[in-house]
């Protein structure tokens, strides 16, 4: 299983018919058993290649991907993976949706049921398992997602943009509700985001990244209390941690200084 990820000096290219894109250059960390990490950037720095190359879907021009100390050479079957579009089937019901995922493995699907009712039922889907995607909300779609993405027990969450095309307030509340959700499971999660905010509120580090080809600008340790809350964010240790966030956006010409 993989546990652990771990990039080392990892850039990546792309061949294209105006000449190569360099997307991603010398991209270096390790992801620890059970740690949250988002990642934070500029549009077009890197940050869902970066994804694709951890699932084994795209592969570096340089460097290596090692998931539990052996590199990644084809596509990763023990991860979960969740997209800012839901990409749910809108045929089948709420249940069958979520048991894709042990279908499509050859697992028994009777012994999977349970489990997606349980999780549906964790994030206030109890009840709605024969409905169809088309009778959701938003929000509620991309916490079927989630729970696609975790019935199969992957040790690794792989989210990309999430609550992306969410309302604000909903999006406040999945947040809080996958801080949940990581401190009962204790998954690994490398979480990307462009929310500021949203990236240190769930964080253990913070991965800043520069405009492309995307580079570490800083890893920032969050050092923030568990279980993470709204009033969270009042802390003067958040406060400050945004502002460094925001700072090296400036010193990198992401963000205006004022
Ligand atoms: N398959 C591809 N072929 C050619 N260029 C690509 C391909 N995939 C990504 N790129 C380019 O690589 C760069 C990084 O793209 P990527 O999607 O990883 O960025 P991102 O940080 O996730 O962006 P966003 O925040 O807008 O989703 C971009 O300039 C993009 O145009």
């Amino acid at each position: 299983m993989a546990d652990t990820l771990q990039f080392q000096n990892v850039s990546k290219s792309y061949h294209t018919s105006s000449g190569p894109i360099e997307a991603l250059r010398d991209f270096s960390l390790q992801i620890a058993e059970g740690e949250f990490i988002s990642i934070v950037g500029p549009s077009g720095c890197g940050k869902s290649t970066l994804l694709s190359m951890a699932s084994g879907l795209a592969f570096p021009t340089n460097g290596t991907i090692l998931a539990n100390g052996n590199e990644i050479t084809k596509p990763v079957t023990e991860l979960g993976i969740v997209f800012q579009t839901d990409v749910l089937l809108d045929w089948r019901s709420v249940l069958d949706n979520v048991l894709i995922q042990p279908e499509m493995r050859g697992l028994d699907r009777k012994a999977y049921e349970d489990r997606a009712r349980s999780l549906l039922d964790k994030v206030g889907l109890g009840g709605f398992e024969k409905k169809f995607p088309y009778e959701l909300s938003g929000g509620m779609r991309q916490r079927v997602s989630i729970c696609r993405a975790l019935i199969h027990e992957p040790p690794i969450l792989l989210m990309d943009e999430p609550f992306g095309a969410l309302d604000a307030l909903t999006r406040e509340q999945m947040v809080m509700e996958l801080h949940q959700i990581w401190l009962e499971t204790q998954k690994s999660v490398i979480f990307i985001t462009h929310d500021i905010q949203e990236a240190v509120l769930l964080a253990d580090r913070v991965v800043v990244m520069t405009p492309r080809p995307g580079r570490i600008a800083e890893i920032i340790k969050t050092d923030l209390p568990h279980p993470r809350r709204p009033g969270t964010m009042e802390s003067q240790q958040f406060v400050n941690t945004v502002a460094r966030v925001r700072h090296l956006f400036e010193q990198h010409g992401v963000l205006k200084a004022y």
